[in-house]
């Protein structure tokens, strides 16, 4: 037995059959009549040889019996990683995508958010959300809800009866000029922020965790980034804002914080770029402010279906890899209109290949690349990769059962294929009929029962 096997727990179940993840070596390894074990805390006990079954079954104290052998057109892949979607937007999402970003937000998503004032409502669209992110794959979750502190205490009261692992943020804003009654004053932004993070946190949900959360530089003043920044910092917390999604809103931010070399230097110099600091978008960022990312250990959200839909921009990619920055996938609902992880790998290679059309010495972003942003490099996005993101021994088991001929699914295989033109398939034209089976930390998350 490898040193790296871990054989002081109780095993709860085992899997036989292909395995495919990413490491930091390999955008793709793939792993086929592959035995992975789960233990009782669901963590991955083992991930070896089918031919070494007798040796294991004796070290880990389980029936051969007991083992569940995958199908020839089934595989495991780590559960997706969202690192950017709006829960408080999913009633809309599909519409409204008529704007550009700073008028969307005025017309459509501020009168809207504002509706979360009402728990039944909230109630209704999150756990809608929830659902249909973890059917369509999503295990792990970075959401934005609204500035209504009991409503976001909600949204991760569900997101923790489902199993989905999250991170939740009560949205901070304190300057509004447009939607005049959705906003806080900084006083009652700063000590509802603090009053959502102690009420989360004694809740003790093992899966989700509070991420200060002020909107965006333009919906708050110096004073309030300042307050967030220290918080964070006191209770070592997550963070997670917008920058650099629009030349518009690049030009505003210079507008109002005149002092500051650049959007990224507001968030630096208000203490909010960490290495738990998640920012989506950075379509319009200097190599100077990447520099500034990959310094301080912050990452990049990208999130090309809400770029392409309100015309904001398109990040380039290898840049972002080329200076070392943490980058993760995300739907950015609604301002994306999809809620699916599949729909961000599609619109990421999308945004690629638009990259390559207008230079065509610029590389594509391959598959496997775009699979890894969406697992892997979305949970150390995230700073979740000691827990999540691949099929590593000691991780949680975060996973999709793939079924690429599942019945009555969109995908017709006209013969057995090979494992990594399976993935391809399933990445490019699979949808949830193909994930048939889901687990968050070991629990089986999906079907959803009830
Ligand atoms: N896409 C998007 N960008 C933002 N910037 C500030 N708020 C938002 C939002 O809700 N969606
Ligand atoms: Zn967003």
């Amino acid at each position: 037995m490898a040193n790296s096997d871990r054989a002081d727990t109780a095993i709860a179940f085992v899997y036989r059959g292909t395995f495919v993840h990413s490491t930091q070596q390999t955008a793709l390894q793939i792993l086929e009549d592959a035995l992975l074990g789960v233990d009782a805390q669901g963590k991955i006990a083992f991930i070896r040889e089918g031919k070494e079954l007798e040796k294991l079954s004796q070290t880990f104290g389980f029936k051969t019996s007991d083992i569940t052998q995958l199908a020839q057109h089934e595989f495991f892949m780590p559960g997706l990683v969202d690192t950017h979607i709006h829960a408080s937007q999913y009633s809309y999402a599909g519409t409204a995508l008529d704007m550009p970003l700073l008028q969307w937000l005025n017309a459509y998503t501020f009168p809207v958010e504002s509706c979360f004032k009402d728990l039944e409502f909230a109630r209704k669209v999150y756990t809608q959300i929830v659902r249909r992110t973890l059917r369509n794959g999503t295990t792990t979750a970075c959401y934005f809800a609204t500035i209504h502190t009991e409503a976001s205490l909600l949204l991760g009261q569900i997101a923790n009866d489902f199993g989905q692992r999250a991170l939740v943020g009560k949205v901070c804003m304190d300057r509004n000029d447009c939607v005049k009654h959705y906003k806080e004053t900084l006083q009652d932004s700063q000590d509802e922020t603090c009053r959502f993070i102690k009420e989360l946190l004694e809740k003790k949900y093992p899966l989700v965790k509070p991420v200060v959360t002020p909107r965006f530089a333009p919906s708050c003043t110096g004073a309030l980034l300042e307050q967030l920044g220290e918080i964070a910092k006191n209770n070592n917390l997550h963070i997670q804002s917008h920058i650099s999604e629009t030349h518009e809103e690049v030009k505003l931010v210079k507008e109002l914080f005149p002092e500051s070399e650049s959007y990224t230097d507001v968030y630096r110099k208000h203490n909010l770029l960490t290495d738990k600091t998640v920012m989506a978008h950075g379509c319009h960022l200097s190599d100077e402010e990447l520099a500034l990312f990959r310094e301080t250990g912050a990452s990049l959200s990208h999130c090309p279906n809400s770029n392409f839909s309100l015309c904001s921009g398109v990040l380039n990619v290898r840049n972002v890899l080329k200076h070392k920055v943490k980058l993760g996938l995300g739907t950015d609902v609604a301002g994306g209109y999809s809620a699916s992880m599949l729909d961000a790998v599609r619109r990421a290679l999308d945004a690629s290949k638009v990259l390559t059309i207008q230079d065509p010495k610029y590389k594509t972003l391959s598959f496997e690349e775009v699979f890894r942003i969406a697992t892997l490099g979305g949970s150390q996005a995230l700073s979740l990769d000691d827990q999540t993101g691949n099929f590593e021994v000691g991780k949680d088991f975060d996973a999709l059962r793939i079924n690429v001929a599942a019945e009555g699914g969109p995908i017709d295989l006209i013969q057995d294929e090979e494992p990594k033109i399976l993935l391809e398939k399933f990445l490019n034209l699979g949808d949830d009929r193909n994930i048939v089976e889901v687990f968050v930390a070991g629990r089986r998350v999906v079907p959803i029962t009830e």
